[in-house]
């Protein structure tokens, strides 16, 4: 877009985002995705920037910090019994101040939060110290010459960020500070909620009296023995309480997360709180999800010129070691290998799936087992089906042009992203129809009101037999009816899923919270 045409946000406002992950810096998913896109959106509208998280350093990582200067600012922090010092480190990029804070903790080989042996013992540490960091950063980080100041928006993703609004609240607002800010807790995923013991509590540096905000108990039937009263803290359940506005990545989780189904133990709470909770679905960056510039891509093409769609499909087939065959549909996922993204489903039916004409090829990593089953099921199907165990950025953009149909059997998708980049690029979406999937694909009917209607298949219920029957739906649908299938592709990469929607709406939830006065206890 040219600059000149770039819609302005009609307050402008200095937002910090506290997160975990922020691509291209660091990224295990979708938090990545959209800490690494979002704030670049919001400063194109006017706003000022900056994203706190982690300095990283695990060897695979540390090239991208490259460009982070130190800033020569040191605090020491209050917390686990002692007083631990963290620095900052600054570059200024797309108009965002990118700040990583840095400590002995961050640097270790691995993933970002654990390793082949599972998550880290000492992640709530290292999240507490990015919380306490990230209050600081704003009164003390001269970025550009001035300081962000205590007149700021947090926006605070997922548990590890979730301490924010409860130091705001509780150390910060009770002494003056931070009075005129407002925080927003973005909920991108409520499977991970930064749970631990009860007596971890004294830890966090808080008062004791603001205990009863991080309070957790677990039900009976997940104590581990008889004497387990049950009793934790959880990280996200305090930014629930304390945060000013919370969003969800999309409109439909807003609802699910709601109910003792999706709710994840917060139901009941998150709906008290309903009147501060709103969905907005994610956007892409579509400077790095464009199929007539994807640097990944061997070939390019547009909505005007598919040529390129088909070229990007026989060299990945090349590239997989598959039959290049143009007639036979080919199928992608892609993802972490978790409960929540249903490989289960994926498993129980390969058996099935594998008896038609059809390829298949999975990009994942994560649960052990399944990266097992992907290595055994490549060697049972060679023609078929190809498992690609890792995690690769470029195999996955290749993935998403080279394919005809990507599935997500997801559980539950609070958005999801890929499907988002699959219709990008014109690869039809099969998705389970829960939460962000059912807000982003709608399933086609060859009799709409305007014609042909439809960008993809959303199943439902999550049962093999409803996916594979999704699944041959739109591989008849690839096969013997091609002027529909084109126009699937076309109507799906003509959506409009850039930023500026979903930044609007987040700007709309920022002037409520500025309206409200902030949490206090
Ligand atoms: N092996 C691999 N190699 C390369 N890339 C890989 C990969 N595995 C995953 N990825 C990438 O990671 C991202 C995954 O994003 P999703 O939104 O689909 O799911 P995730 O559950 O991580 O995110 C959570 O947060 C996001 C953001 O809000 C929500 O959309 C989502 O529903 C929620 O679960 C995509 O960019 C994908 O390409
Ligand atoms: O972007 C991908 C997801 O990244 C985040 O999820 C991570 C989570 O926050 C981490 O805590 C960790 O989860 C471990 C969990 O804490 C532990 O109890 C055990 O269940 O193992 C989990 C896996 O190691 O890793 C998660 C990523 O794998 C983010 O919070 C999510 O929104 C993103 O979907």
């Amino acid at each position: 877009m040219d600059a000149k045409d770039q819609p302005q946000a009609k307050v402008t406002r200095s937002i910090v985002f506290v997160t975990g992950e922020a691509a291209p810096y660091a990224k295990s998913g979708g938090l990545g995705d959209v800490c690494g896109s979002l704030p670049i959106a919001l400063a194109a509208r006017g706003h000022r920037v900056m994203v706190v998280m982690p300095r990283y350093l695990n060897g695979s990582s540390d090239k991208n910090y490259a460009k982070a200067l130190y800033t020569a600012k040191h605090i020491k922090i209050p917390c686990f019994g002692g007083s631990h010092e963290v620095t900052f480190f600054h570059e200024y990029r797309d108009n965002v101040d990118w700040v990583f804070v840095d400590h002995p903790s961050y640097h270790r080989p691995g993933s970002l939060y654990g390793d082949n042996f599972g998550a880290f013992g000492d992640n709530q540490f290292r999240y507490t110290l990015l919380c306490y960091a990230a209050c600081e950063a704003p009164l003390i980080l001269e970025l550009g010459g001035y300081i962000y100041g205590q007149n700021c928006m947090f926006v605070v993703n997922d548990w590890h960020a979730s301490l924010v609004p409860v130091l705001l609240a509780a150390k910060y607002r009770p002494y003056g500070v931070y009075r005129d800010s407002r925080s927003t807790l973005v909920i991108h995923n409520l499977a991970h909620q930064g749970v631990e013991p009860a007596s971890t509590y004294p830890d966090l540096g808080l008062p004791p009296e603001w205990y009863g905000a991080l309070e957790w108990v677990f039900p009976e039937w997940a104590r581990r023995h008889a004497l387990d009263k049950g009793e934790a803290v959880n990280f996200l359940k305090g930014a629930v309480v304390t945060a000013d506005r919370i969003v969800t990545v999309s409109q439909g989780y807003s609802w699910e997360v709601t109910t003792a189904e999706g709710g994840q133990g917060l139901n009941e709470l998150l709906s008290s709180r309903k009147s501060v909770l709103n969905g907005i679905v994610n956007g892409i960056d579509i400077n790095d999800w464009n199929p007539t510039t994807d640097k990944c891509l061997p070939h390019h093409y547009s909505v005007d010129d598919l040529s390129g769609k088909a070229k990007c499909k026989a060299e990945l087939q090349k590239e997989l070691g598959l039959p290049v065959r143009e007639d036979v549909p080919l199928i992608g996922f892609i993802g972490r290998l978790d409960y929540q993204k249903g490989i289960d489903l994926i498993k129980m039916a390969i058996p099935e799936l594998m008896r038609e004409d059809v390829q298949f090829v999975m990009l994942g990593s994560g649960d052990p087992i399944f990266e097992g089953w992907m290595r055994s099921t490549e060697s049972s199907y060679k023609d078929k089906f190809r498992g690609w165990v890792g995690f690769s950025v470029p195999v996955s953009h290749r993935i998403t042009a080279g394919c005809d149909i990507l599935l997500m059997p997801s559980r539950f998708e609070p958005c999801g992203l890929n499907q988002l980049y699959a219709m990008q690029y014109g690869t039809v979406p099969v998705v389970h129809g829960t939460g962000g999937l059912r807000d982003t694909v709608e399933t086609f009917n060859p009799f709409g009101a305007k014609g042909e209607e439809g960008t993809g298949w959303a199943f439902s219920p999550l049962t093999v037999d409803k996916m594979l029957w999704a699944l041959r739906t739109a591989m008849s649908t690839f096969r013997e009816h091609k002027p529909s299938w084109e126009g699937l592709m076309k109507r799906g990469m003509t959506k409009d899923h850039t930023w500026d929607h979903a930044a609007e709406q987040y700007e709309q939830i920022f002037e409520w919270a500025f309206v409200d006065q902030p949490y206090v206890m």
